[in-house]
């Protein structure tokens, strides 16, 4: 059997799993745009992977290929390991990664020279120090001569610049003018030290689409399907680049998103833009309304708390629970509870159950110390994912988790690919005068280090130790201009000799997600995709979720992020709060529970 005809079995067996289901196959079987709206858990995934993978195998040939666009790196790694697994490998044909790098590898570099830009003649990306002195000196010859600079204000520059896209507009003076002449007095700043930043790639990419009928036929002739995972939270510019490209033009379109788990306002992206792009004539709407995840009681109570109507069914026939914790002090005292007598429980009446089966979900980074140090003082492993988790992911910190895969049985699976290590590998020399025989050299010896590495059981610090000496510390020169990056792998070093990390091996730190040892930790925002048997959420207390005195907007998006935690859990759910919290003075208060708390409660005594 040709490896070609091999693949095609694969993805036939694959889809077979949506033989139970119509509206799946309904969009395995279309031809034209098709919009998937769908709950959480209902298989948007799979439905997009699978016919991804009908797609590339019987509809496009080389050169003409497929983009898939999608949230962050985290979400595009995803994406090809799912592809991987149908027997899809990533090629010149396919591009599945950011909106922003679309914008800059298949808009703004190969386009620029030939359109009216104000863009430099070499692309230099700011570094995240750059963006923020950038800033804070354009804030302060416009809006800062009466205020002064707050995040607040930073939040407010970005939602303007990512709504108002439309520079010719009235809207984009009138609404906000100040807003406004800042924004371009930032934009100026930047390009007279000749950078971009990333809100200049999504919409420079745009404007360039947008006013230029021929970047239009060649996009379409490269890629005349796009995807788009996730469509809800990708903001204005992605939805006008698809509009022009998808609805005007006649690339063809398979989006699939969720309007209810919509929780990133302040990127600019809007719930009700998917809705209308499913509406526009000529695209398939099709809705997905079977969860799979999630026991029927659970479907019931995450729909009662959008206070909405909806129309999803649970597929499971067990009923699964929803417990709620009223905890007479603050949320240390609801961390101690989660320690000594939630998760122990669980694991005594569920003895098949592992800490990887329980998800602990939270606010902000900072619930994320408190129940990191209580969990450590229970001697729990955990994987905790918040902006104080011991590094955050970027290009490089990601490229090491993949190495780290690899080495962890990740070769003998082939996922991640030796390839795909590879081209991340050379992509970090991109910019540097590096020669081609250099350059193989490098790969030689990364390849021989992995090769040598092969083992789960090695200690993550000597892992990383030997991994540093042989590769990576070379391998920062290529970084010197983006110190944030630098910054991150020097905490992970540091967080595996005397932090969190330090009894780790080098299996958890690839892939951490989905280990049955490690509990996992994670803000609202970070367990969006996730899934786990058990989900604990604390800290549930007003003024926190929701905020005092929010706008509506604000509510609403909180709304649906209390339902994006809600809809992780496949089982169980347990709710804990006390009213009271430390306020942004650091005030001790008490407002009582949130409300998306008791009328919750309310529902399952009432209904369940
Ligand atoms: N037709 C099907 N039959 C059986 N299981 C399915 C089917 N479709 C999807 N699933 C399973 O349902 C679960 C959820 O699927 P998936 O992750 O694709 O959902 P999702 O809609 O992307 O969820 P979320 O929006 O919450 O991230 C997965 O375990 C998946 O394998």
């Amino acid at each position: 059997m040709s490896s070609l005809e091999f693949d095609k079995v694969l993805y036939r067996e694959a889809s077979k799993d949506l033989s139970n289901n119509e509206e799946q196959l309904k969009v395995y079987d279309s031809t034209g745009n098709c919009v998937v709206l769908a709950g959480p858990g209902s298989g948007k995934s799979k439905i997009l992977t699978l016919k991804l993978a009908r797609i590339l195998n019987e509809d496009i040939e080389a050169p003409q290929g497929v983009a898939c666009l999608t949230y962050n790196k985290e979400c595009a790694r995803e994406l090809k390991e799912k592809l991987y697994n149908l027997g899809i490998i990533e090629s010149s044909t396919i591009f599945i990664d950011t909106v922003h790098s679309f914008c800059l590898n298949h808009v703004i570099r190969p386009y620029r020279h030939l359109a009216n830009t104000n863009l430099p003649k070499e692309i230099k990306v700011a570094t995240s120090r750059e963006v923020r002195e950038t800033m804070l000196r354009t804030f302060n010859l416009t809006i800062g001569k009466n205020e002064r600079y707050t995040s607040s204000w930073s939040t407010a520059f970005n939602v303007y610049r990512r709504t108002f896209i439309e520079r010719k507009s009235s809207e984009w003076k009138t609404n906000d003018s100040d807003i406004a002449e800042w924004i371009l007095n930032y934009e100026n700043s930047l390009r007279h030290q000749g950078l971009i930043d990333f809100d200049d790639m999504v919409l420079n990419g745009l404007w360039m689409i947008e006013e230029n009928q021929w970047i239009q036929g060649l996009l379409q002739a490269k890629f005349p399907v796009i995807a788009v995972d996730e469509y809800q939270d990708l903001g204005a510019s992605l939805d006008r680049i698809i509009r022009v490209l998808c609805i005007e033009n006649d690339t063809r379109l398979l989006a699939v998103g969720d309007p209810d788990q919509s929780i990133y306002g302040f990127t600019g992206a809007q719930p009700s833009l998917l809705n209308d792009l499913a509406d526009q004539s000529g695209v398939l709407k099709i809705r997905l309304k079977k969860n799979y995840r999630s026991k029927g009681n659970i479907v019931k109570a995450s729909i009662a708390s959008l206070l909405e109507e909806r129309d999803f069914v649970s597929s499971r026939d067990e009923e699964g629970s929803i417990k709620f914790y009223g905890i007479r002090d603050g949320i240390d005292a609801q961390c101690d509870y989660i320690c000594k007598e939630i998760i122990p429980k669980i694991l005594t009446l569920d003895p098949s159950s592992t800490l990887g089966d329980i998800g602990v979900l939270y606010i902000d980074k900072n619930d994320g110390d408190r129940i990191a140090e209580k969990v450590a003082k229970e001697g729990l492993q955990y994987i905790r994912v918040d902006g104080n988790a011991p590094y955050n992911k970027n290009q490089l910190t990601v490229w090491i988790e993949n190495c780290a895969t690899w080495c962890s049985g990740g070769w003998l699976k082939g996922s991640p690919q030796f390839s795909e290590i590879e081209r991340t590998f050379s992509s970090f020399f991109s910019n540097s005068n590096i020669s081609e025989v250099k350059l193989e050299s490098k790969k030689l010896n990364l390849f021989k280090f992995l090769f040598r590495s092969r083992d789960v059981e090695l200690k993550l610090i000597d892992w990383l130790d030997e991994f540093n000496n042989s590769i990576v510390s070379e391998l920062l020169d290529c970084f010197t201009e983006e110190p944030d990056i630098v910054k991150e792998y020097d905490k992970l070093i540091e967080s595996a000799k005397n932090g969190q990390l330090k009894d780790f091996k080098v299996s958890s730190l690839s892939r951490q997600v989905g280990s049955k040892s490690h509990l996992n930790l994670y803000t609202l925002h970070s367990s969006k995709g996730l899934e786990f048997k058990y989900v604990i959420m604390f800290g549930l207390e007003h003024g926190r979720i929701p905020w005092l005195n929010a706008r509506e907007d604000k509510i609403n998006e909180s709304r649906r992020l209390f339902y994006v935690g809600l809809t992780r859990a496949k089982d169980e759910i347990h709710l804990l709060c006390s009213g009271w919290y430390y306020d942004y003075y650091d005030r001790y208060q008490n407002y009582g529970p949130s409300n998306f708390v008791l009328e919750l409660k309310e529902f399952v005594d009432n209904n369940l």
